[in-house]
């Protein structure tokens, strides 16, 4: 779909983003995370739940990418994103009764979506990526001061958190989860099983906040870990690979630890993946058309 106004534009981004969230929430089996068969480390969500969320975020996002579209990143910007992001949270607790199902999802696929819609179709994920990165690096001068969970495990163990992997340009997304997705499926790995590894690759190495403000450092540690494992045997498609996922579901279920973090920036990648297939190959065949 190549997009030729601002209202075709939000339509569509905002479309693919709510598509990736449900995509993510469908995805099973996902250690410690809400899927088909269960509700994880998590007594307060259902999948139901994250899919009403993520229907109801659509407004969100689009009100995102029509305010983005074509500009450049700025201060302004940034601040005028910053307030439907909240909003959008608040959305996201009136559908849920209170409950956190998308957080972290609204900031990440938040500042791609307004980054995409600055951008022509067809713009490589790294670009893409990369200025949202750009957006996130101004100040949120209006953000409340708020202790959050985040903040908490930031400042205990000195990570960068969700604030921090979007200000570096979404690296995990772009250099661990996007190149491992399109291995598993240049080598013939079932879809479902490659976005599967793909999230194992993102356990494997994000300091995952929601993971540390569950089950501390040894949770984090221990995730890194079995998750690694499951890389080095050939991933989850190998069967030593899947019974090493079942392994890292059982850890992160006694440890009442879930990978959040790791699912929205899987949806990240998602986003980013359909994104540059659907626009790249359009603006490939209007060039082709035009010559
Ligand atoms: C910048 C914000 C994201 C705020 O960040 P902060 O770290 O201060 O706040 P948190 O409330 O902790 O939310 C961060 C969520 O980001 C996800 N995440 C964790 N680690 C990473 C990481 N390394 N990289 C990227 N993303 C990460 C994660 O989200 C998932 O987990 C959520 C559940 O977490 P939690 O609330 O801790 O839930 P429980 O464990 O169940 O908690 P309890 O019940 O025990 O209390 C779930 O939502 C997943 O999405 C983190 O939770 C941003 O919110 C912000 O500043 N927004 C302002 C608006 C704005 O500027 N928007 C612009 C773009 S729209
Ligand atoms: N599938 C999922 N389960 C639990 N928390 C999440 N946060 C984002 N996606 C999630």
């Amino acid at each position: 779909m190549i997009w030729n106004d601002a209202i075709q534009c939000s339509h569509y981004l905002s479309q693919l983003a709510v598509a990736a969230l449900i995509e993510e929430a469908e995805l099973t089996p996902k250690p410690g995370l809400v899927d088909q068969q269960n509700s994880g480390a998590h007594t307060d969500l259902t999948l139901e739940m994250m899919i009403r969320s993520a229907q109801a975020l659509q407004t969100t996002f689009a009100n995102i990418a029509y305010i983005a579209f074509q500009r450049e990143p700025s201060q302004q910007l940034r601040e005028e994103i910053a307030k439907i992001g909240r909003c959008g949270e608040k959305v996201m607790f009136e559908t849920t009764g209170g409950i956190n199902t998308h957080k972290g999802a609204i900031w990440a696929l938040g500042l791609l979506v307004a980054s995409a819609a600055m951008h022509k179709p067809g713009t490589p994920s790294k670009e893409i990526a990369s200025t949202a990165g750009r957006i996130a690096s101004y100040p949120d001068r209006y953000a409340p001061q708020q202790m959050s969970n985040g903040l908490k495990v930031q400042q205990r163990y000195g990570v960068p958190g969700a604030r921090g992997e979007a200000q570096h340009g979404f690296p995990h997304v772009i250099h661990i989860a996007l190149p491992t997705l399109h291995k598993a499926r240049q080598n013939n790995i079932p879809e479902t099983l490659a976005r599967i590894d793909a999230l194992i690759s993102l356990i494997a190495y994000l300091d995952d906040t929601c993971i540390l403000h569950r089950g501390g450092m040894e949770a984090l540690i221990t995730a890194k870990k079995l998750a690694k494992a499951i890389i080095s045997v050939g991933g989850v498609s190998t069967s030593e690979g899947w019974n090493g996922l079942l392994q890292l579901d059982q850890e992160l279920l006694t440890r009442n630890a879930s990978p959040g973090g790791s699912a929205d920036l899987l949806a990240a990648a998602l986003f980013l993946d359909r994104l540059y297939q659907e626009t790249a190959n359009q603006s490939n065949k209007c060039v082709t058309m035009t010559m």
